[in-house]
């Protein structure tokens, strides 16, 4: 039997590229607050890391969801990780630093009828611990784990980073502040819910359970799971270019999750369409960073770690960790 789906589907082909010109235009660049302090100076410590209790439950791989081809050469769908919630990531007191600074990026956060509607993009840029916490080699080393690639930082500084404001939706806009279904532009997205439960009611991160070419928001069948997340600091790891996702409507409070993305540079393979990227931040925004980004991609993997200042993480790391599943 068909049944429609209480999210919509974000844009995509041609609806996509005009949503992207949408963009240039809309009011979204327009902050909250301009001007304000976005950053809590606060930096970051491996400390904030608790990567001996990672506890990784609910573990599917692409394999599992139905991918018989890998979409990168370098690892087989057996080997990639589609979707896994994490707990025990970080410290109590790494929690405390992560909810302060994404707290203070609100106000650099501007709304629009988006994919997720109400955001502050390039967080990585406005935050020190952000930043420093993306760059760190124990951080992307409790990545790695996670994924089951290495990976590094990615290269799209737009789309590296994000902090998202889920709020309960307003009755005279039926798409603001919905996380409608969707893929990411990247493929390595790692999302931390820095809510506690009892802050907030819905907001259910769902996926959909199979290969992206047979979703059909019409008929999703049995194919909906949800991941939950039983405290802040949680998170949900996706392969974010092959998993429809989305996020249920508040019906109270207020959701804030950070969305961190990342890049296998042991492979110069990139989803990123131009017309995904754009239609987030807009034609023109995109423009330069695109060929950077295309640049970027092609450089060695040991390069891409020494520019970060840390030794270069290998598949070698991967063999020697151990994670509880
Ligand atoms: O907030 C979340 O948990 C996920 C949001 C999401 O899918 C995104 O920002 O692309
Ligand atoms: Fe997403």
């Amino acid at each position: 039997m068909k049944r429609q789906s209480e999210l919509p589907v974000f844009a995509q082909g041609l609806s996509r590229i005009r949503s992207a010109f949408q963009a240039s235009m809309s009011p979204a660049s327009r902050c909250k607050h301009p001007g304000a302090l976005l950053d809590t100076l606060q930096h970051w410590s491996d400390s904030y890391l608790r990567s001996d209790d990672v506890c990784i439950s609910a573990h599917r791989s692409l394999a599992d969801l139905g991918y018989t081809q890998s979409p990168l050469s370098v690892s087989m769908p057996e080997q990639l990780t589609a979707l896994a919630q994490v707990s025990g990531l970080f410290s109590d007191q790494g929690v405390v630093q992560l909810r302060r600074a994404c707290y203070q990026l609100e106000a650099g956060s501007s709304t629009s009828s988006w994919i997720i509607s109400n955001r502050t993009r390039a967080a990585t840029e406005s935050s020190t611990l952000v930043r420093e916490m993306m760059n760190s080699r124990a951080f992307l080393l409790a990545v790695l784990r996670i994924a089951g690639v290495p990976l590094v930082p990615h290269p799209f500084l737009r789309a590296r980073s994000q902090v998202n404001y889920f709020y309960p939706p307003q009755v005279h806009d039926a798409k603001a502040q919905i996380g409608m279904w969707h893929t990411d532009g990247t493929s390595f997205v790692l999302n931390i819910v820095l809510s506690e439960p009892d802050e907030y009611d819905g907001g259910a991160f769902v996926y959909f359970d199979g290969p992206v070419e047979h979703f059909d928001v019409e008929d999703l069948g049995q194919h909906v799971r949800s991941c939950p997340v039983s405290t802040s600091g949680d998170a949900v790891y996706i392969y974010g270019s092959r998993v429809f996702h989305g996020v249920r409507p508040l019906t109270r409070g207020r959701r804030m999750s950070l969305v961190l993305s990342f890049h296998c540079p042991y492979s110069p393979e990139d989803v990123n369409k131009f017309w995904h990227l754009a239609s987030d931040d807009g034609v023109l925004k995109t423009i330069r960073p695109w060929f950077r980004l295309q640049r970027d991609l092609a450089r060695p993997a040991s390069d891409q770690y020494q520019s970060m200042g840390i030794a270069p993480i290998t598949f070698a790391d991967l063999a020697s960790t151990k994670v509880s599943r």
